[in-house]
């Protein structure tokens, strides 16, 4: 667990929580803002997502980890509705949400960012802020029809964003194309851009990937400030320092299903996991436990009994 735990409330806050929930698959927690049922997504032949129960708790850190093709991006998909499922419901704030587009989902206070980010590289940084924007709670039919009203929220919608531009250290790079920023720049902006929405949940879908180490810490401390700030924060992530580094609690996908929840070091330590990453590796190209252990941070050595081996 990370030492600031004693120190900033909202770590404490989630931690105390989550202490008496137990470490397995679909465990209920005591304050879930959102829960999952029966969420089933085919692709031909294929089930790539088959979640029998899943709960996530409010205003902590959740990491969704689990070995490539395990179905982690199509349940993002899911659940802010980019992707339809073949069955399964959730709820929201306790609010039915299966079957509402992306926009919408945003603006019940549930956002998301990509694995590749999605910024519009030919528009400038503010620009692609006051996208983010638009489309907000509050913002109505008639809001759009009466030019001082629309004006005023323009002007707050700036203003908020050059807020959050200020907060994520971008605003030097305001007017700027967003295609110029660096790769851990764009994931500053995405993540910045989410937050125009005011959510009360992010889920953030490989949020280190491609980042340069110079950023590494400063993406980290941004996403701690979210749960500070009360947010609830669901992420994706193959990076295991930071998963140990920030989470409160970790849920593992496997082959569509979920087969572990636990905090980060129970579940790292967990055979069913350590199987997880390793049988993801028997896809007849050659793997070496010790790299996948490099990539992963779980530990190389299977089990000592019935554990399997990667041969
Ligand atoms: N649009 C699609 N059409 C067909 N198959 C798909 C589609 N999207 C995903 N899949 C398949 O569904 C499975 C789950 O993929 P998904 O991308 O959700 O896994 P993941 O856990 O996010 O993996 P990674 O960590 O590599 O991003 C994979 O076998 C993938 O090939």
């Amino acid at each position: 667990m990370a030492d600031d735990a004693s120190v900033l409330p909202g770590v404490a806050r989630a931690r105390e929580a989550l202490k008496d929930v137990p470490h397995e698959p679909g465990a209920k927690k005591p304050d879930p803002i959102l829960v999952a049922d029966k969420v089933i997504r085919r692709f031909g032949g294929l089930t790539a997502v088959q979640v029998d129960h899943i709960e996530i708790q409010r205003g902590a850190i959740t990491a969704l980890i689990g070995p490539n093709g395990a179905g982690k991006t199509t349940f993002f998909n899911l659940l802010t509705g980019f992707d339809k499922p073949n069955e399964g419901n959730w709820n929201f704030n306790g609010k039915p949400l299966a079957g509402v587009p992306p926009h919408k989902v945003a603006r019940q206070g549930m956002v998301r960012t990509f694995q590749l980010t999605k910024a519009l590289s030919r528009l400038s940084v503010i620009d692609n802020m006051r996208l983010g924007g638009t489309g907000q709670k509050g913002e109505s039919f008639w809001t759009s029809l009466i030019p001082a009203l629309w004006k005023q929220q323009e002007q707050e919608i700036t203003e908020r964003a050059d807020e959050l531009l200020a907060r994520f250290k971008l605003d030097a790079k305001r007017e700027d194309f967003a295609g110029s920023l660096s790769g851990g720049q764009r994931k500053l902006l995405e993540m910045a851009r989410a937050l125009m929405v005011q959510p009360d949940m992010v889920m953030l879908d490989e949020p280190m990937a491609g980042v340069n180490p110079a950023l590494t810490q400063s993406l980290l401390g941004h996403v701690k400030s979210l749960r500070e700030d009360g947010m609830t924060v669901l992420f994706v992530e193959h990076d295991m320092d930071m998963v140990r580094d920030i989470s409160d609690w970790v849920i593992v996908m496997g082959q569509g299903e979920v087969i572990a929840e636990g905090t980060p070091d129970t579940v790292m330590a967990d055979p069913r996991v350590i199987d997880a990453y390793l049988g993801a590796h028997h896809d007849g190209t050659a793997h070496d436990p010790a790299e996948v252990a490099a990539e992963t941070g779980v530990p190389a050595t299977p089990p000592a009994e019935g554990g399997k081996t990667d041969e």
